[in-house]
């Protein structure tokens, strides 16, 4: 990406491009990072490198918070809770994300399902963007957080779904034996959606039944993501004189945004 269009505005050293913010939620398994990559290849993401995107997705995994000796020898028996809001670090996720509203290149961990660990051997830059997907099971729960986005989305899948995808995910992908995993099922993952996730679809804009299968409903949300950034750009020209606009290239497929000095950068038309 060239300079121009990450840098057209610094100020106090960051560049202020502010992305439009949309929090996906959704049960596990619900389809949630599938329904993100859709999203991904219609808005012709898939093939750029991370620098190059318009759009990137961040997922709620990188925000777990690290845990004691004692916490990974449970869960490694399939008894730590990683599905309260306890297991994750809600000021650093509100910290990240006020960060990239505020234009910022930030760097966060990737998540280790195997060692119930956060790598910080292999971080993830991620570069100001137009659009920044955030993904995970309790990205509504935090009021703190939840306020932050400009669209939420809620991926509404139905649970023996969810968990007959899980199974083979966690035996194949995550390391886990078939007892380990329905067990965790069973004492945490079940009542803690029900207790903490489910509670928050009513926060969402928009609840995609069916997941990734959802063909209509994904191309109704990107079409709704380009007009909103094309109105956005549009109604703060007319409404900002131009001394008080800070202008953000834009690119090369999309018209220049542009937003007043003093505006949290949440404040994006909606
Ligand atoms: N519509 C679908 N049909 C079949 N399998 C799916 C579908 N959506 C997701 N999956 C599979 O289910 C598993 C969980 O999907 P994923 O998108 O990772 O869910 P989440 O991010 O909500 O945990 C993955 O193995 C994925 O390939
Ligand atoms: N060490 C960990 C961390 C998380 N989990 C489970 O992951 C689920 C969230 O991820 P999804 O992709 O399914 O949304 C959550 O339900 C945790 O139980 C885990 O098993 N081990």
């Amino acid at each position: 990406m060239s300079d121009s269009r990450r840098n057209s505005c610094k100020i106090n050293g960051s560049n202020n491009k502010t992305p439009f913010l949309i929090g996906v939620s959704g049960g596990t398994a619900s389809g949630k990072s599938t329904v993100c990559k859709r999203i991904m290849e219609k808005l012709g993401q898939v093939n750029k490198n991370q620098s190059e995107r318009q759009v990137v997705c961040i997922s709620q995994d990188s925000f777990y918070r690290d845990l004691t000796q004692a916490e990974i020898t449970k869960a490694e028996k399939g008894q730590f809770n990683f599905d309260h809001p306890d297991a994750f670090n809600e000021i650093y996720m509100k910290e990240t994300l006020l960060d990239i509203l505020a234009g910022k290149i930030v760097k966060i961990p990737t998540y280790d399902y195997k060692n119930h660990t956060l790598r910080k051997d292999e971080i993830i830059t991620i570069y100001p963007a137009d659009v920044v997907l955030f993904e995970g099971i309790l990205v509504f729960y935090f009021p703190e957080v939840r306020n932050l986005f400009h669209m939420k989305l809620f991926v509404d899948t139905d649970s023996d779904t969810r968990l007959a995808r899980r199974v083979p995910r966690d035996i194949n992908e995550r390391g886990r034996d078939l007892e380990q995993v329905l067990n965790q099922y069973t004492n945490f993952v079940k009542p803690a959606f029900e207790e903490f996730c489910s509670p928050t679809k009513k926060f969402a804009d928009v609840i995609i039944p069916r997941g990734a299968d959802n063909v209509v409903a994904i191309d109704l949300i990107v079409q709704h993501i380009r007009e909103i950034l094309a109105v956005g750009a549009r109604h703060s020209t007319e409404r900002i004189s131009p001394e008080q606009q800070l202008s953000i290239s834009s690119p090369a497929d999309s018209p220049t945004r542009k937003i007043a000095p003093g505006d949290p950068p949440h404040k994006r038309p909606h």
